[in-house]
Parts: structure tokens; C-alpha cells; sequence
């Protein structure tokens, strides 16, 4: 289950020490999380932000790193929706190498208005493409 998406660690992902440098990683999270409105939700940032006057801002990232990335490494990003609010939107997203867990992450976005700045509903359309994608995580309302 979850929507998953590869990449590949490259030396420009890498410090010195030769491992992921950790804001390297959240562009990887955020691109993620880009695919998987443009391909599950049907709504692409594009037009979510440039045709629409919308954003979805994250509120919150709380990230636990497990064990480091290094050149080279395939990566494998899970996410999946949690939580739907009135303008809010819970997600996780679960970065492992093979069988080694990297990192995981849990997301508030709030999706806000760019004039006002301020949160507003999610328009129908994109809350009922993410209830479908909580029933898929949760199939029989656990
Ligand atoms: C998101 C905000 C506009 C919300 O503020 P307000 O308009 O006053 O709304 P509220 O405080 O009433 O909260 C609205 C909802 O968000 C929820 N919320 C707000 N803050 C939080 C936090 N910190 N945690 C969890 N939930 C939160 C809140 O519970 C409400 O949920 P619902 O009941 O589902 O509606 C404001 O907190 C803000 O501007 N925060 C800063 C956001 C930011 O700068 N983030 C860092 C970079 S953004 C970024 O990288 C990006 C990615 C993608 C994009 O499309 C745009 C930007």
C-alpha cells in the first residue's frame, strides 16, 4: 500500500562525510509528495499554485533518521495519507534502501489561499481524491 516513488543518491546528495545531507533529503520528500497529488490526486502543483492561487504549506515535518544514505543507493519513498481536516492533511512518507529503513516522516500540509495567506477548505474535487486515498490505506475503517 502507499504511493511509492524511486531515487537514485547522487554526489550532489552528499556531504563531505559521504552521506545524505539531511535537507537534501527534504527536497526528496517534497517531490514525493508533488508526484503524489499530480498522480493520485489528479491536481499537480502547477496547477494547485499557478492556475489556481492556492499553496499547500507544510505546518509541520517531524523526521527520525535511522540510518545514513550513501552514493549510489537506491531509495524507496512510501507515502501515505493519514489524516483529512478542513484545510489540513496528515501524510508519512517512509524512505528505506532495500530492506533498511532511512528515515520516517510525518507531514501536516494546510492548504491556504497565496492572496490572504490563510488556510481554506480543500475544494471538493481534491478532499474526495483524498478520502479515496485513506480508504485505500484504511479499507475497512481501521
Ligand atoms: C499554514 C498557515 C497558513 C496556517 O495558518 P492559519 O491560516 O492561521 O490557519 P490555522 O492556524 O487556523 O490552521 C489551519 C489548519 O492547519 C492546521 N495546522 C496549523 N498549524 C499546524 C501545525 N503546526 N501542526 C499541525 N496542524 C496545523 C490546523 O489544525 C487547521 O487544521 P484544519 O482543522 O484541518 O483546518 C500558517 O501556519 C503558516 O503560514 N505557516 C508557515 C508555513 C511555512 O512557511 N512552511 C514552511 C515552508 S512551506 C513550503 O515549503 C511549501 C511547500 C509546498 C507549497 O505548496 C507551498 C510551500
Amino acid at each position: 500500500m502507499g504511493f511509492v516513488t524511486t531515487r537514485k543518491v547522487r554526489f550532489e546528495h552528499c556531504d563531505p562525510a559521504g552521506i545524505v545531507f539531511y535537507p537534501r533529503y527534504f527536497e526528496m520528500l517534497n517531490a514525493c509528495i508533488e508526484d503524489w497529488f499530480e498522480d493520485r490526486l489528479g491536481h499537480s502543483f502547477g496547477a494547485i499554485h499557478v492556475e489556481g492561487g492556492h499553496a499547500v504549506p507544510t505546518a509541520r515535518c517531524e523526521v527520525r533518521f535511522t540510518a545514513p544514505s550513501r552514493i549510489g543507493d537506491p531509495l524507496a519513498l512510501t507515502l501515505r495519507a493519514r489524516r483529512l481536516g478542513r484545510s489540513s492533511l496528515d501524510l508519512s512518507i517512509d524512505v528505506a534502501s532495500g530492506a533498511e529503513p532511512r528515515l520516517h516522516a510525518d507531514f501536516t500540509l494546510v492548504h491556504v489561499s497565496q492572496s490572504s495567506g490563510r488556510a481554506v477548505a480543500w475544494p471538493e474535487p481534491l478532499r474526495a481524491a483524498i478520502i479515496r486515498e485513506l480508504e485505500e490505506e484504511a479499507p475497512h475503517g481501521t
